[in-house]
């Protein structure tokens, strides 16, 4: 998978060179490359605002630095790559759209900034682009990349090969609408605690048990919504108790 990031804080995404992301990009796995904004403007003052149209507070992003951008990667693009323009007004991300990433063979993510960017941005990269507004939630950030970080954490691992075991992407939360269940390590007994003992019995079907139990409690108890999703049961007609 191929993905570029603009923004005009491109350190901000040095986190992606660390841990598993990072050495999916050094294994080949994961060809992610980040670019300046600024690197698109030719005044001497690298402009990438301006006050906007209509009045009101704040700076908007100029679309020339950002058509130059967007033309230049869809140039560089073997298919109609997929823009992601991070911002509170999106779709909601979810563990289901990052399935659907994961499947795209170029991912592009536009970091807006200041009171965001010109909307003639949008309607430009949407002849090259299949552009997407995705929000992390009801809360506003100054800038789309700490969004990216965890859009693309959240892709990426599902790539093939970038968790070392794939086993582990299973029973996660989210992945069949249920949360996960607790885990547990060694010590048995901490601070008075102890590790249920149904993990130590070594029988399989009942640990399997268990640890389904505990997905459709927690579930109930911080996530109700998600059971009362059409493709979900209800507590009753799963017959546990809340
Ligand atoms: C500038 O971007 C944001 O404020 C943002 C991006 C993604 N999700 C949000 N909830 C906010």
């Amino acid at each position: 998978m191929r993905l570029d990031v603009v923004s005009i804080f491109p350190d901000y995404l040095a986190p992606l060179d660390l841990s598993l992301i990072g050495k999916a990009r050094r294994d080949g796995l994961l060809d992610l490359r980040v670019h300046d904004l600024r690197d698109f403007t030719h005044d001497r003052h690298r402009t990438v605002d301006d006050t906007p149209y209509g009045g009101g507070a704040g700076m908007v992003m100029k679309p020339e630095p950002w058509g130059e951008a967007l033309d230049q990667l869809a140039n560089a693009a073997d298919s109609r790559p997929v823009l992601i323009v991070p911002g509170p007004g999106g779709t909601p991300f979810s563990q289901a759209m990052a399935r659907e990433l994961a499947d795209e063979s170029h991912l592009v993510f536009a970091c807006g900034r200041y009171e965001g960017i010109d909307e003639r941005v949008y309607e430009h990269a949407r002849k090259r682009y299949d552009v997407r507004v995705v929000s992390l939630g009801d809360y506003v950030l100054n800038g789309g990349e700490v969004a990216v970080l965890a859009i693309v954490e959240a892709v990426a691992r599902l790539l093939p090969g970038v968790i070392g075991n794939a086993a582990s992407l299973v029973e996660e939360s989210h992945e069949d609408g249920l949360l996960e269940y607790p885990v547990y390590t060694k010590p048995e007994h901490w601070q008075g605690l102890s590790v249920p003992t149904v993990l130590l019995s070594g029988d399989h079907g009942k640990i399997a048990a268990w640890r389904h139990e505990q997905r459709l409690q927690r579930t109930a108890e911080r996530r109700p919504d998600l059971l009362s999703a059409p493709a979900a049961a209800s507590p009753e007609q799963l017959q546990i108790s809340v």
